[in-house]
């Protein structure tokens, strides 16, 4: 089928543990100049020349195990995709779900992905972490899709929706999560939460919004990943997830959607309340409409 050269990603058998200031590896340099020349800005289905297909097929070797000495997995390993467009943050992202902060990563026998061993309900697990999906989507194996895109870059986030269209035709079975990322440049913000919400209902798939630099959220939705690779449900039962699509909006945020309703925000509706009280003049530079 295609080639989505424009997802490609940047982790190589260079040194595993990258942050995001420091400057790529010359080889992952080379690898987002081609990504930038290249005109097919995703256009997933195309035909073209493949790279050499990445391994999916990870076995428990001592290289996994090896993650967390002498400390063998109790189950997975569990392949945890990152795909999206190019600078939205996959790598950083990938990065802080392998635990790039107590520098416990390691990257798997291929030296495509990070592998980690994490915690979650209290059962231990190893995770496959990838963000170099560069084939035929036809051809990924994993058990959870992350689907990452800019909250400041509404292109990142169409494509993500395209490429939840494309999933569903060929791995309708595999759990998705959309993450919007950079959730802490809220002045440069194009997605709402709101947006991305409504979106991922859609699609019936589950929305996280973090900051993988701030390593915001990270844990969260390692956890839900974990849990989605389980076949168990993202939330354990009694929590409520306000980011989660698909009806689970929890009380606090109904509330305070219900309340935002209830109070006018822009001055023409203020005008039509006729009340001084909401004549109250906003200094904030996010709503410059108040001013
Ligand atoms: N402010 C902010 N910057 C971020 C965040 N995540 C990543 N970045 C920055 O976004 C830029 C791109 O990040 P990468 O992780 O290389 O993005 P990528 O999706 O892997 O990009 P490609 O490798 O080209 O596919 C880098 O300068 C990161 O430092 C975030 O949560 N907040």
């Amino acid at each position: 089928m295609e080639t989505d050269e424009c997802d490609s990603m940047t982790l190589s058998s260079a040194p595993p543990l990258r942050r995001g200031s420091t400057p790529l590896p010359i080889k992952h340099q080379l690898r987002r100049e081609e990504a930038v020349h290249d005109d097919c800005d995703w256009t997933l289905g195309l035909a073209g020349p493949s790279p050499p297909p990445i391994s999916f097929s990870l076995a428990k070797d001592e290289t996994i195990t090896s993650a967390v000495e002498g400390r063998p997995p109790s189950e997975g390993p569990f392949r945890i995709a990152l795909l999206g467009q190019n600078g939205v943050g996959k790598s950083c992202l990938a990065i802080a779900l392998a635990g790039d902060l107590d520098r416990t990563a390691s990257v798997d026998s291929e030296g495509e992905g990070y592998v980690h061993t994490v915690t979650v309900d209290d059962e231990d697990c190893t995770i496959l972490i990838y963000d170099n999906w560069r084939q035929d989507l036809s051809d990924l194996q994993c058990e959870v899709c992350v689907l990452v895109f800019s909250v400041t870059d509404r292109r990142s986030f169409h494509r993500t929706a395209q490429l939840r269209l494309l999933l569903r035709e060929t791995q309708p079975l595999t759990p998705i999560i959309l993450v919007g990322n950079k959730s802490d440049l809220v002045r440069s913000r194009e997605v709402s939460t709101q947006e991305a919400l409504t979106s991922a209902s859609l699609f019936d798939c589950l929305y996280v919004e973090m900051s993988a630099s701030l390593d915001h959220r990270t844990a969260e939705l390692l956890e839900y990943a974990v849990r989605l690779a389980r076949g168990l449900s993202p939330v354990p039962p009694g929590a409520c997830g306000h980011d989660m699509a698909g009806g689970r909006e929890s009380i606090t945020h109904r509330a305070k959607r219900f309340l935002t309703s209830l109070v006018p925000r822009y001055p023409r509706e203020r005008e039509r309340d006729g009340g001084k009280f909401f004549r109250q003049k906003s200094r904030s530079c996010h709503d410059l409409g108040a001013l």
